[in-house]
């Protein structure tokens, strides 16, 4: 890999510890036969290094900037467990088919972390080493944390299996909506929309990512016209009923405002975006644990730092720290929609959402093993330019536990959007009753769709309209890792 495999920490400690400039290699940020230990927080970055930096010092600066170095050596070193507190790059590897790129793997010992405090890892992780000049780019690609660490964390309020028995709905995905045109609705036309979906047939329906409390249409009364929707669908169709209710604000005392509002209100829901930050997302969460409340989280900005394979993080991490501080829902890819997702690379999120230990898996972009030490269950939410159409697709690629959103696929629809959220119900339960018949989804969907269609009216219509709608964009964000010997 053209790296000079003999840098590695000066032992002698006048010459260690003279003042002066040392490579990170040579502080003891790299250690290549270092073997972390169970309770290690491992890190896998993708590092481009500038023209002339050797990729193993490259990987030791990472370690450092994400750990105890600064640029120079520092005497004060001495008087703390310095050994103990340096990160230690491990592992260097170029990356299959990406000239001038490298996986570089780091461990960290947990006593550099607070626990239960995102804010406090991602400070360290991400902290100083995406604008350290000697690299070019950078990107986190994935983490392993330890059981000890997952622990000090709560996790989801509510998870999978005490969401569907508060829903009291078993055996399919759940089926939701984001209302449209998401900006500029009054109150009452907002209400309106959510009514027709709820009835229709859609078990939730949501705010958009944008809409909080603007002019044309202040918070209470999108609460009010929103949950009058929710309780009247409810006494109409028997089945239990939900609006994502967006309490994303300025500040936490609004947020926590508007969350005690709707609770006053029936709901059984809140919503944040991703945008709120960690410290904000741990502390609503824990209000949600308190009040009972499920808690959805619309991943809104992820993609400026995600979609790039370069430089960033990827959404696998982020999903990673939303598991830990907990949300019950989170927006995760269709992979067949209008927005980013390579299926292999999304089906990787759901698996880091859903499972109760995440294997390794490199076509999904899995680098390490994750144990969540009972953590429950994030429901992941497929959402972006999806159809009735897609619906074998969608099953297949995501299994049942999932909540599939169609917003203008819902009410785009050419019959209103109580026919919408009819053609979005019955293409599902037809698809699950093909899928338990034993029938091949994947292969005979469009069949049992047209199938379905001569009795169902929406649907046709919804076949008629969107059937062909198809988003084929090469994916920027696939998984590049072919494991070598060295790593298997
Ligand atoms: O407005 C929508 C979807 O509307 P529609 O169903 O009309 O396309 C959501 O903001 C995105 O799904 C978020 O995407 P992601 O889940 O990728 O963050
Ligand atoms: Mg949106």
């Amino acid at each position: 890999m053209g790296a000079d495999a003999a840098i590695g920490q000066i032992k002698d400690a006048k010459k260690r510890y003279a003042a002066g400039v040392l490579k990170y290699a040579q502080m003891g940020y790299w250690d290549g036969d270092y073997q972390p230990k169970d309770t290690d927080v491992l890190a896998l970055f993708r590092v481009t290094p500038q023209e002339g930096v050797d990729p193993i010092e490259a990987a030791a600066a990472v370690a450092g900037e994400s750990s105890t170095a600064t640029w120079t050596v520092v005497w004060t070193d001495r008087l703390t467990a310095a050994d103990m507190y340096r990160a230690k790059a491990y592992k260097v590897e170029p990356v299959p088919g990406q000239p001038g790129q490298y996986f570089c793997w780091v461990a960290y010992d947990l006593d550099l972390f607070e626990e239960g405090s995102i804010a406090n890892l991602t400070a360290s992780i991400i902290g100083n080493v995406f604008s350290f000049k000697p690299l070019k780019a950078c990107r986190l690609e994935d983490m392993r944390l330890p059981v000890a660490y997952v622990k000090t964390f709560r996790g989801p309020p509510t998870g999978i299996v005490v969401e569907r028995e508060r829903l009291d709905k078993f055996g399919r995905p759940l089926l939701g909506a984001t209302t449209k045109p998401k900006l500029g609705l009054s109150g009452k036309n907002y209400g309106r929309v959510v009514y027709e979906a709820l009835k229709g047939g859609l078990d939730f329906v949501k705010d958009d990512e944008n809409i909080n409390s603007q002019p044309f249409m202040h918070w209470r009364d999108r609460f009010l016209y929103c949950m009058e929707a929710v309780n009247k669908a409810q006494a109409e169709t028997g089945e239990v009923k939900g609006h994502y209710l967006n309490i994303t604000a300025g500040t936490m005392e609004e947020m926590y405002r508007r969350a005690a509002f709707a609770k006053e209100l029936g709901s059984v829901v809140v919503m944040v975006d991703l945008i709120v930050g960690w410290t904000a997302i741990q502390s609503i969460s824990n209000w949600c644990r308190e009040n009972d409340m499920l808690l959805h989280m619309h991943r809104a900005g992820h993609g400026t730092y995600t979609r790039q394979k370069g430089h960033g993080i990827s959404f696998r991490v982020i999903a990673k720290w939303l598991r830990l501080a907990g949300v019950d829902h989170l927006h995760t890819g269709t992979a067949v929609g209008k927005l980013e997702g390579d299926p292999m690379t999304v089906q990787g999120y759901y698996n880091v959402c859903r499972e109760m230990t995440t294997k390794t898996d490199y076509t999904r972009g899995l680098f390490f093993d994750q144990d969540w030490a009972g953590l429950r269950k994030v429901m992941p939410v497929a959402s972006g330019g999806i159809h009735a159409g897609q619906m074998h697709q969608l099953i297949d690629l995501f299994g049942e536990d999932v909540v599939l959103q169609f917003g203008g696929g819902t009410i785009g629809h050419p019959d209103g959007i109580q026919a919408g959220a009819t053609a979005n119900r019955v293409a599902l339960e037809t698809m699950i009753l093909a899928r338990n018949e034993g029938r091949d989804i994947k292969n005979e969907g469009p069949e049992i769709l047209i199938e379905a269609a001569k009795w169902c009216r929406p649907l046709r219509a919804a076949l008629d309209t969107w059937g062909e709608v198809t988003f084929n964009y090469a994916s920027t964000d696939t998984s590049d890792f072919v494991p070598t010997a060295s790593v298997a």
